[in-house]
């Protein structure tokens, strides 16, 4: 089965940021995974390990929240061997400080969008947090508080209201507003089937609600059966959109095909 990344990934053409991922998502040669990176992420995940070994549904220890700085290297490990698991050193590697740089220097949305990448994090717990930095502070997608009690990122998703995959409204081709749309949704391999993609999807939404939208969406990959059933049991629909419409789709390879998939967020309003 293949994966894709989608969504700011898929969207933009992926060169060297978040929203310019590659564009060939297909799985290549792997050679090393995330524990090669980094000592951090070696002792984050033994201690992650054992939490979920002693809570093998989601337990209270894991934590979704908005990305913070610290995160970024496990986000962007996340998302390197979930999408692209076969890339094998050194590609590996720089496939991740692309992301990590993407990530801290791109990111920036048109005026009036939000965008925020959420985290599964593994062993931390937000109240007895301390953190560094401001409430205000945003750097790329993520949140400029620092905190030293950071936990292990175990799955990602992002969100956003930039509509770039929804077709534009009127002859001034606008975009379309109050529909939030979910992509590079992520779960590090050790870690499936314990419920976090579930929480990622619902924090999500909480996102979206808090943010006005009405609804929320998202792009699959027709050939990914688990997670169209991830999305199917969050309550999203499939919506056929008509031959020959002018919809916007991510951009992968050409012979992916995509569920277009939407669930209305507790309002009677139509779009
Ligand atoms: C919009 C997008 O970004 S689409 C891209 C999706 N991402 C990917 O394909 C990357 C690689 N895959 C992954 O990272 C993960 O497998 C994800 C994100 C698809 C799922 O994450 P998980 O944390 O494993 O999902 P979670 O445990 O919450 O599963 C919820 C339900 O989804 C379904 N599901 C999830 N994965 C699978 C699977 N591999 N096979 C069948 N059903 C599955 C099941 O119904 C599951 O409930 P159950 O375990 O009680 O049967």
């Amino acid at each position: 089965m293949r994966t894709v990344p989608l969504g700011i990934s898929a969207v933009n053409g992926l060169s060297i940021n978040f929203k310019k991922l590659p564009t060939s998502p297909s799985r290549v040669p792997r050679f090393a995974d995330e524990h090669s990176f980094s000592h951090l992420s070696r002792s984050g995940a033994c201690k992650a390990s054992q939490v979920v070994e002693l809570f093998p549904s989601v337990s209270p220890e894991v934590v979704v929240r908005e990305a913070r700085l610290e995160d970024s290297w496990e986000v962007a490990e996340t998302h390197c061997s979930s999408f692209f698991p076969e890339y094998s050193f050194p590609l590996d590697f720089v496939l991740r400080i692309d992301r990590l740089m993407g990530m801290l220097l791109g990111f920036s949305v048109p005026s009036g969008c939000r965008r925020t990448c959420l985290v599964a994090v593994i062993g931390t717990s937000d109240e007895d947090t301390f953190f560094l930095g401001s409430e205000d502070l945003k750097i790329g997608g993520f949140d400029g508080k620092f905190s030293l009690n950071k936990g292990y990122v175990a799955g990602i998703l992002t969100v956003d209201t930039v509509a770039d995959f929804l077709p534009r409204k009127g002859p001034l081709r606008q975009r379309r507003t109050g529909i939030a749309y979910i992509s590079n949704v992520a779960v590090r391999d050790r870690f499936r089937r314990k419920g976090i993609g579930k929480r990622l999807v619902a924090k999500a939404e909480t996102q979206a609600r808090n943010w006005g939208c009405r609804a929320i969406a998202l792009h699959c990959d027709l050939n990914n059966p688990g997670a169209t059933r991830l999305y199917k049991s969050q309550g999203f629909r499939s919506i056929k959109v008509p031959d020959g419409a002018a919809w916007p789709q991510p951009r992968t390879s050409p012979d992916i095909q995509f569920n277009f998939m939407m669930k209305l967020l507790n309002t009677q309003t139509n779009f």
